[in-house]
């Protein structure tokens, strides 16, 4: 007899807090019992109960291989084959520094760690270490992990429950952080001139994909750059979601900015638990064994992580692999939006390279408060509606969905007619 979704969320609600290791996966905001899932292959997996499911999560964006990709399957066995961990340099971990460098020309240096919250809050002690200044700005619903001072306002699951602020956060802590408005070059043009030679950091997504998923107006960064240089504060680029996902030159190379850091995660750890920081050689160097900014990890580097990524940086290099993902993402969001048109939804939908952002509302939004005003409800119902059909979406209305290489027409044409079923249902 087989377990049922709903038979294993009881059970591990009573071992695990919420049955969940992560908010985000509780289908609270979404209602209804997360699925449980057991196999995945390419573009499909499948839950406890023998459902498949066409996979627009992707593990929340490091899957652009779809799952089990052949080769970095092969490469993880060999590398587990060799050891686990050695707490110790490999040769490995610098090819992937290397390999970053070469990638992304505003990372001089790069230190390799195990989260994008790592990352995070590495990059934060950092660039206040290198300025000798405690204040940081970020904006709202920008999810840039769970480290306390950036645990404010923030997106993702934390803005999906209603609690964009953590309690537990100390107040003195986050007394140095600014939440300005997302692409509000006026507020930002203000913060700096009362504030300017204290700012340590401006720490933002250049795409948000923790709000739905917003882009920055060109002007935003731009301002936001030359403030930063003009006032000595760094300016730290999240590309945790956007890194090697919206193209090879990730979003600091589509929009041609040089962040003096950048966070990395998810991609580059194909489908494992890795995640980087990098950037000015200068800044860099004052990280310890070097400089004073103290940071570790036992498992940073690890060389089973970092074959997954290396196998899965290379495969993304290949030719035409940005454009075919980029058609492929924007079928699927031209798709759906016309399907909606032909039945009267007030729907509309985005994407970058193989990121989209799906909104019950009548043009994507560009601020957090036109995120916020997108109908939640008819998103629920849609997300339900197509489950039941085996389309996987994000079980909430504020992450942004992934496509990828592995998606194929057929798989489009799939969700594209489950799509009409249920916007000709009506939600
Ligand atoms: N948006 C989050 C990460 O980028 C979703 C993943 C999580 O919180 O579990």
């Amino acid at each position: 007899m087989t377990i049922t979704n709903q038979q294993l969320f009881e059970r591990s609600q009573q071992f695990i807090p919420g049955g969940v290791n992560s908010p985000v996966r509780a289908f609270k905001s979404v209602g209804g019992t997360p699925v449980f899932f057991q196999r995945g292959q390419g573009a499909y997996f499948w839950d406890v109960e023998g459902k498949s499911y066409i996979d627009y999560v992707g593990s929340w964006g490091p899957l652009i291989l779809g799952h089990a990709h052949p080769a970095v399957v092969k490469v993880v066995q060999e590398a587990v084959q060799n050891g686990m961990s050695f707490g110790a340099p490999t040769a490995a971990e610098l090819e992937m520094a290397e390999l970053l460098c070469t990638l992304l020309p505003s990372i001089e240096q790069v230190r390799l760690v195990s989260s994008g919250t790592e990352a995070g809050m590495s990059a934060i002690r950092l660039a206040r270490g290198f300025t000798g200044r405690s204040r940081i700005i970020k904006f709202e619903g920008c999810y840039h992990g769970h480290d306390d001072a950036l645990l404010v306002k923030a997106g993702s699951g934390a803005l999906t429950f209603g609690n964009p602020s953590s309690a537990g956060v100390p107040a003195e802590t986050v007394s140095h952080t600014l939440v300005l408005d997302y692409n509000d070059v006026a507020g930002l043009e203000k913060a700096f001139s009362e504030l300017g030679n204290e700012i340590a950091a401006v720490i933002v997504e250049p795409i948000a994909g923790n709000m739905n998923l917003i882009k920055a107006d060109p002007e935003f960064l731009a301002v936001l750059r030359k403030l930063c240089t003009q006032h000595g504060s760094l300016l730290v680029l999240d590309e945790v979601m956007t890194g090697f996902r919206v193209g090879l030159q990730c979003a600091q190379g589509i929009y041609g900015i040089q962040p003096d850091l950048t966070i990395l995660g998810k991609v580059i750890g194909g489908g494992m638990p890795m995640a980087a920081f990098g950037g000015r050689r200068d800044v860099m160097q004052c990280l310890a064994p070097l400089g004073p900014v103290y940071q570790a990890g036992t498992l940073s580097g690890n060389p089973v992580a970092v074959a997954a990524g290396l196998e899965t940086l290379r495969q993304i290099q290949t030719e035409g692999f940005f454009e075919k993902l980029s058609t492929r993402t924007r079928q699927l969001t031209d798709g759906l939006v016309a399907v909606a048109r032909k039945y009267g939804v007030r729907f509309s939908a985005q994407s970058e390279g193989g990121m989209f952002g799906i909104y019950f509302g009548e043009n994507p939004p560009k601020t957090f408060t036109e995120v916020m005003a997108c109908d939640r409800e008819a998103f629920n119902r849609f997300f339900h509606a197509m489950l039941a059909e085996g389309i996987y979406f994000a079980p909430s209305s504020f992450e942004a969905g992934f496509v990828s290489s592995t998606h194929g027409d057929a798989e489009i044409e799939k969700t594209l007619n489950a799509a009409e079923r249920v916007f000709e249902q009506g939600l």
